[in-house]
């Protein structure tokens, strides 16, 4: 996601600023009870708005250095009065019940475009997604059933299509054959092939495989361009995120429309082509042709089931396809340029993962080549992903609470906003840091430790390595954490690993340059793009080059 025009942002803040004088002057009055500390402005209500706009990457750095001198920071943002939270047992406050990210949802939805009355209903059912309305709602007082929360049902469906063992494992088998014949099948002598650029490799293949996975082919049969079209709205999902007027955001509006426009295209195709009745009378597969997964059919029976109208159908999928592919594919990419990087890491994690091969010897079978849940155990590729994600994954994760709550001291009332910045806990020294790597840099070992097992026949000792985030895991939250936590996350675990497993461990490959955007070649290797700050898993900003041959 690219970072918002300058101009822009001004027009932007003019707008906004007699807003943020109203807030002023209601905020002055308050200011009886203890509050935290302030994050410094230059210009009280203006400075931190602007920053954030246009330089999340400074103003997280600013946000970090505050929550070193305290647990709880106060910060203006424009309108809005925030508590930022440091990480560790103060962030875990906000994933407790009482606190919610229905507006931030909704907002993301608008944005998607979503049609005004569509963002009613929602925003008309404060009952949360929970299975008991929370205390004090609508539907709470008039006993409206489940079935009629649409929140409720949403978080249902991920709950049964998304987070369930039986669903990750549908997704993880069926993403891993269709991967195999992205990638690996079209590939057929033994030659070397040159100017292999990694990430943009990934995204193709990827996007290709997962859409086909969960959506199934006949989006990508209809729309021809679909994968780039993708691509180019996923730049602007964090500049239509800001809600400025469609006149400011010209661009973005017209990447948004063109993917929509194709996502509602192929509903409208698939709408026609299901035989809804059959699924009704339980007649539904698991996974078929039209619709894909349960999840894309059951996103569609959601939808329909409140009514919602036929332009929203597009935003409705844009959603998904957003989070199926904007952070899985950064990550995987980045698990395999650490890969390439360090040869001896390299060949570790490639004896590792020949453990969780199921088909060793057939390299002409394209069907299950991975047992996915033996991959996702082993060791040392989960300490590379956790590093990974740590490192990579950054997010101001953000929570309403419906009662008061108490961090560090500080009683929040009501109604207050707390955000947690996930660098603060992934980046703290004193949790991650070694005296040779300290909590910046990249080390593939982070999360292991050596134990050693005594062989009950033979009674020999022995050392293998054990993953274990023992001690730190309230300081590691890259997929949120909570009734609001990612529910996608049972599905990027398999994919990424899959994914990085196959590359590996089907080719030779040898690093040959990074590359700029321009694809001039680099001095550097690769960072996070720092247009992608906060804006969960960033980019890398440089290219990986390389020459790489089929080896099975
Ligand atoms: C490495 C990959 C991923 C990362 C780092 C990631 C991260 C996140 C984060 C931080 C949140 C907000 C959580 C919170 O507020 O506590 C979120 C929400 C969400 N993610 Fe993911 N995600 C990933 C992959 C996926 C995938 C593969 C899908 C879909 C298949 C997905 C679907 C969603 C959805 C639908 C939500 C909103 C949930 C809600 O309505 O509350 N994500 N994700």
């Amino acid at each position: 996601m690219a970072a918002v025009p300058s101009s822009m942002m001004l027009t932007a803040l003019l707008v906004i600023l007699p807003i943020v004088a109203v807030f002023l002057v209601k905020q002055n009055q308050d200011g009886k009870t203890k509050r935290p500390p302030r994050l410094d402005e230059t210009i009280p209500f203006v400075s931190n708005l602007w920053q954030f706009m246009t330089n999340k990457r400074l103003f997280i750095t600013r946000a970090r250095a505050a929550l070193e001198t305290s647990p709880v920071v106060r910060c203006r943002l424009g309108p809005l009065d925030l508590h930022l939270l440091r990480g560790g047992a103060h962030a875990s406050v906000m994933f407790r019940a009482n606190c919610h990210s229905d507006p931030w949802i909704l907002r993301i939805m608008q944005s998607a475009g979503y049609m005004p009355s569509d963002i009613a209903k929602l925003s008309h059912d404060d009952s949360g997604s929970g299975s008991t309305p929370r205390p004090g709602s609508l539907a709470a007082a008039a006993g409206i059933p489940l079935d009629q929360r649409v929140w409720h049902a949403l978080h249902r469906l991920y709950d049964d299509a998304m987070v369930s063992a039986k669903a990750t494992d549908a997704f993880a088998d069926l993403f891993q054959h269709l991967f195999h014949d992205q990638l690996v099948t079209p590939v057929v002598g033994r030659e070397w092939t040159e100017d292999v650029h990694i990430f943009d490799l990934l995204k193709r293949t990827m996007t290709t495989a997962a859409t086909h996975a969960t959506l199934g082919p006949l989006i990508m049969d209809v729309n021809p361009g679909f994968v780039d079209a993708f691509w180019q709205y996923e730049r602007h999902v964090e500049t239509l995120a800001f809600g400025l007027p469609d006149w400011l955001n010209r661009p973005a509006v017209r990447a948004r429309a063109r993917f929509s426009d194709m996502c509602r295209r192929w509903y409208e195709v698939a709408d026609r082509a299901y035989d809804w009745d059959a699924a009704a009378a339980g007649e539904g597969a698991d996974w078929e042709p039209v619709f894909g997964s349960s999840l894309s059919r059951g996103l569609a029976r959601w939808a329909k089931a409140f009514g919602f109208k036929a332009e929203s159908m597009g935003p409705v999928f844009i959603l998904l396809l957003f989070g199926l592919h904007a952070n899985t594919i950064p990550v995987c990419t980045w698990v395999v340029m650490e890969l390439i990087k360090d040869p001896d890491l390299l060949q570790a994690v490639k004896k590792e993962i020949a453990t969780a091969e199921i088909t060793p010897d057939n390299s002409a079978s394209t069907s299950k080549i991975f047992d996915h849940r033996k991959l996702a155990s082993l060791p040392l590729l989960q300490s590379v992903y956790t590093e990974v994600l740590r490192l990579h994954v950054g997010v101001l994760i953000t929570r309403t609470c419906t009662e008061p709550v108490t961090v560090a001291g500080y009683t929040l009332p009501k109604g207050s906003i707390l955000q947690a910045p996930t660098e603060v806990g992934h980046l703290d020294e004193c949790v991650w840091s070694t005296p040779e790597h300290p909590a910046s840099d990249f080390w593939a070992y982070r999360h292991v430790r050596e134990k050693e097992t005594r062989d009950e026949t033979t009674g020999q000792m022995s050392k293998r390595l054990e993953f274990s985030l023992a001690g730190r895991s309230a300081s590691f939250f890259p997929f949120g954490g909570g009734i609001g936590m990612c529910p996608g996350r049972n599905f990027a675990k398999p994919e990424v690993l899959l994914a990085a497993a196959m590359v590996v461990s089907r080719f030779e490959i040898e690093h040959v340059a990074w590359l700029k955007p321009n694809g001039s070649v680099s001095d550097r290797p690769a960072q996070n793009d720092a247009n992608y700050a906060n804006s969960v898993a960033a980019a890398p900003d440089r290219e990986m080059k390389v020459r790489w041959r089929r080896v099975r």
